[in-house]
């Protein structure tokens, strides 16, 4: 935030002058690669500055540039975190960003429900990265996939792209959703969108961020839900998010001119009575997502019965 505030159009200035030499240690600190300590010094300047209202103002603006999703989450447990003997909790892990590059096989094993036969099932899940760089991977893992879980942060509908400033986050999900979806290599495969961080897409839209400033067409977008029930603003949008992806699911077999490009290999006559499912998930609530899992595990277990009777 420190650099972002004089490089904002227009920039941002602390409100407390006397908030600058804080400013200007955090903005000379080299950080360094490995793992390291924070000092206590560093702790104090980052809690004057994040009581500083042009700094809140700077935080208000994260939109106009690359800020992670959890920096409001630890700036406020600041006196937590410095505490000598600090320990994180599971909340706090599940809220670290740790960019994922090339491609990392997760293994586990789920018990089966007793309908279904019972016993374990072993599990095994790639997960690849998502920024564009990492993409060029990800047709070595497409080949006899049983499931893909392609997952959206629908709360970034205000943001661009890290890699590329000029695109716009969810629209460049939406395009590559398109492409995975259409992927020759994944016509057997079943599809699951997680439609993620609705707590902060629900946290946005009640802040008044308007969708339809990033999506003109979100204007006349009508939905069956009662303007009386709670949330209306943020259940519009998020149906709206989810028709998006519905319609590329739904595009008929002419419409569109896709080219392949050379890590997914498009082919639209593969898109015929497939399906595709979709929950809305908060990826760092465990409740949720415990039940997401149950949901897609039972799927799983009825899509591997369908091919085998199938075979
Ligand atoms: N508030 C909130 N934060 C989330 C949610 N899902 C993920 N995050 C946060 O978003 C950040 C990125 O999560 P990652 O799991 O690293 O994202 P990723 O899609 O694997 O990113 P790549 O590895 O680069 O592809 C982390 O700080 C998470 O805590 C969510 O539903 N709500
Ligand atoms: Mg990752």
């Amino acid at each position: 935030m420190s650099e972002a505030m004089e490089q904002l159009s227009p920039p941002i200035e602390l409100s407390n002058s006397e908030n600058k030499e804080s400013f200007d240690y955090v903005k000379s600190m080299e950080l360094p690669d490995d793992d390291f300590d924070y000092n206590q010094p560093f702790y104090n300047h980052i809690k004057a500055l994040w009581a500083d209202d042009g700094i809140q103002e700077c935080f208000r603006r994260s939109n106009e540039y690359s800020l992670i999703d959890s920096a409001k989450y630890f700036l406020d447990k600041i006196d937590i975190i410095s505490s000598p003997d600090y320990i994180p909790d599971d909340q706090d892990i599940l809220r670290c960003r740790r960019r994922t590059s090339d491609i990392q096989k997760i293994e586990f094993e789920v018990r089966v429900p007793l309908k279904y036969g019972g016993g374990t099932q072993l599990f095994w899940m790639f997960d690849v990265g998502g920024q564009r760089g990492e993409r060029r991977k990800w047709i070595q893992v497409f080949d006899g996939i049983t499931a893909v879980l392609f997952i959206v942060a629908t709360s970034e509908f205000d943001q661009k792209l890290r890699e590329d400033r000029q695109t716009n986050r969810l629209k460049e999900a939406l395009t590559l959703f398109e492409e995975v979806w259409s992927s020759r290599f994944l016509r057997d495969s079943g599809f699951i969108v997680f439609l993620n961080k609705q707590d902060l897409l629900r946290e946005k839209i009640n802040k008044g961020i308007k969708l339809e400033d990033y999506f003109p067409e979100f204007e006349s977008y009508r939905e069956s839900i009662s303007t009386d029930e709670p949330d209306y603003d943020y259940r519009r949008a998020r149906a709206f998010i989810k028709d998006k992806f519905v319609s590329i699911t739904k595009k008929s077999l002419d419409e569109g001119d896709k080219t392949a490009n050379d890590y997914i290999s498009y082919d639209a006559s593969e898109n015929r009575g497939r399906e595709c499912f979709y929950h809305l998930t908060t990826a760092t609530d465990t409740d949720n997502i415990s039940k997401v899992f149950q949901d897609i595990h039972t799927m799983i277990i009825i899509w591997n019965l369908k091919k085998i009777s199938i075979t």
